[in-house]
């Protein structure tokens, strides 16, 4: 089979959070622990680094350096795959952050458009993301749609159609949009070396039945084995199992759901001490984060 397709990124990627210590640093010590959380206690074997959860846009180059090193240098023989969100609102900062990736052996990147000065067509976010492609010609290349973050109006289907004509490591996209006629045509352009990977959790049975390999998201760092069994009961027919797990995940994000509120509820569930979020996002209430557990464990019992 062709390497590319072999290495396809299919199942579930934990978008991983980004572990401060209460004084504000990063603590990437709690990395080798988080690795062993998800592959032993959840089943989840790749990882989408210095994303959204991960809180990227507010660390500093070096950190994110520095956590990237250690999570390929943790997950070493533990995990399948790990990707590593690369964007910035600088090209410069964003190749530098490529280039790196590769340096340290990543298997992938992923890049989000830059959102302060936003391109104004699809045309000006691809010659942006061929920019940021063509300093680590190696590495495969994922295109992060997430509009409600960065207020970007370019349909994901005008980025990708013909998209390897310009980047020849393009291997895919994580769409985190709501769109699915969308993210239906993103499926319809798909080349056989690409995943296309859902990333709107409480959607993920719509974005399978759309034609998504694979899903990034956030609350696989903690309902990891709950979404595996979505996917073998999607594979199996089996509707009616797919509904009652994304029922329950909608119930639990329901209400006042934020990445404050997200983060502590890994640290509940997990035991991981993660920290705060870094400002401008707020810690959770303890008494918030008690009833959240809670109903995370009424809504999801121990097997
Ligand atoms: C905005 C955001 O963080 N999106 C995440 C991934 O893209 C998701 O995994 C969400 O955290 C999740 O769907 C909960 O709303
Ligand atoms: C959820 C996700 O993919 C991210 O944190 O970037």
């Amino acid at each position: 089979m062709d390497p590319a397709v072999d290495r396809k990124v299919s199942g579930i990627v934990a978008a991983t959070f980004t572990p401060f210590n209460p004084d504000g640093h990063i603590n990437p010590a709690v990395i080798g622990p988080y690795v062993d959380y998800l592959t032993k206690k959840q089943g989840v074997t790749n990882v989408f680094v210095n994303g959204t959860t991960g809180e990227s846009v507010s660390l500093s180059m070096e950190e994110r350096k520095v956590l990237a090193e250690v999570w390929c240098r943790e997950g070493k023989g533990k995990l399948d795959q790990l990707i590593v969100h690369v964007g910035c609102m600088s090209l410069k900062d964003t190749q530098e952050l490529a280039r790196h990736a590769e340096e340290i052996g990543a298997d992938g990147i992923a890049v989000i458009s830059p959102s302060f000065f936003k391109p104004s067509t699809a045309d000006a976010l691809r010659e942006y993301l061929k920019q940021v492609a063509k300093v680590a010609p190696t590495l495969p290349f994922y295109y992060y749609h997430i509009p409600a973050m960065t207020g970007i109006n370019v349909n994901a289907r005008d980025v990708v159609e013909g998209i390897e004509q310009l980047i020849p490591s393009f291997r895919g996209l994580k769409f985190s949009g709501t769109d699915l006629m969308d993210f239906g045509q993103c499926v319809r352009l798909s080349q056989p070396n690409w995943s296309l990977l859902y990333g709107v959790d409480e959607q993920l049975l719509a974005g399978l039945a759309m034609g998504a390999e694979g899903a990034v998201g956030s609350t696989f760092n903690y309902m990891g084995c709950h979404t595996k069994q979505l996917i073998t009961a999607f594979k199996a027919g089996d509707l009616s199992q797919c509904r009652s797990t994304v029922i329950c995940c909608v119930l639990l994000l329901f209400t006042g759901f934020n990445l404050g509120v997200n983060k502590q509820l890994m640290i509940e569930v997990s035991g991981l001490s993660l920290g705060p979020p870094r400002l401008p996002l707020l810690q959770c209430p303890a008494d918030n984060s008690q009833a959240i557990a809670k109903k995370y464990h009424s809504l999801f019992p121990d097997p």
